[in-house]
């Protein structure tokens, strides 16, 4: 999916909504444990009810890992159903030394190798640009770098202040120099509402993969104010707020009404912000 195409779905959903597939076994609804794969059950349920919300879909690739052989086929389902109007991001946060990552680029990046197709995966950019290239070789996928994360762990190194600029800031400079706005998107934590306005000045292009509201406590309000471009440039992520609203046999239209509230929120966002 292009940057045009990404933003021509924010604008008719009105919507910058990403469902985070964060779905983990040992919390998904008894009813669906009888079933062939749940966890794809459970996948296949959330996005019927939430597709009409969102503009992407971010399966953290740890709770599929965790599965097994089984997990892999849980996800592999998972992408496969997802329709192609959607942005897919494969949360694996993978950065390794070239030829590796070479690997882990077609891991999830071309289908005929691993069976997944999605249209981009997180990396940790600390290995440097050797460790990036490879995911940038694929055509029309993205990387999404991490830039400042949404833990409080964050500041034990991305804020480090070297030669006047935090460590993030760096990561954010330097890696516009492997690939433009139409090719690497920067996650950015909900929790780190007071560095948007800073982050704007350095990327005012860039999409932000923004994860933390709902269960982390960030302000989808200032994250719109202080984080939005005229091309909206956010995906904002809500994982858990979204997929375990329920437990029942209605767990999908308790995900459904809280992806709907974010979306009326974000719908008068793109209105004030997107300029
Ligand atoms: O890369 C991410 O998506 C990510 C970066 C970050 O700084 N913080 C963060 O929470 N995430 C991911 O975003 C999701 C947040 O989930 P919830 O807190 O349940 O909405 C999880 O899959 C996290 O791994």
């Amino acid at each position: 999916m292009t940057y045009e195409e990404l933003f021509q779905q924010i604008s008719s959903k009105k919507s910058y909504l990403c469902v985070g597939l964060d779905t983990d076994i040992r919390k998904i609804p008894a009813h669906l444990l009888k079933t062939a794969d749940p966890v794809f059950e459970f996948n296949k349920q959330i996005i019927d009810a939430t597709v009409d919300h969102c503009v992407s879909y971010k399966p953290n690739v740890a709770f599929y890992e965790a599965q097994g052989a089984k997990g892999w086929e849980s996800l592999q389902k998972t992408i496969e159903y997802i329709p192609n109007t959607h942005f897919t991001i494969a949360d694996a946060k993978r950065g390794d030394i070239g030829n590796t990552s070479g690997l882990y680029a077609r891991t999830f990046f071309d289908p005929a190798s691993s069976g997944l197709d999605f249209d981009s995966v997180t990396v940790a950019p600390y290995m440097g640009s050797d460790s990036v290239k490879p995911f940038l070789e694929f055509e029309n996928k993205w990387v999404i770098l991490l830039a400042l994360t949404s833990n409080t762990g964050s500041s034990d190194f991305q804020r480090l202040n070297i030669e006047g600029s935090a460590l993030y800031e760096h990561v954010l400079r330097t890696s516009q120099t492997w690939a433009g706005a139409d090719r690497i998107m920067y996650v950015v934590g909900a929790t780190q509402a007071s560095e948007f306005q800073k982050i704007r000045s350095i990327i005012p292009d860039h999409f932000l993969l923004v994860p933390g509201v709902g269960a982390q406590g960030g302000n989808l309000e200032e994250v719109s104010r202080f984080g939005m471009n005229a091309h909206c440039g956010l995906l904002v992520n809500a994982s858990r707020s979204i997929i375990y609203a329920g437990n029942g046999l209605d767990f999908a239209e308790k995900a459904k009404a809280e992806a709907l509230l974010l979306q009326n929120e974000m719908e008068i966002y793109l209105d004030k912000y997107c300029k």
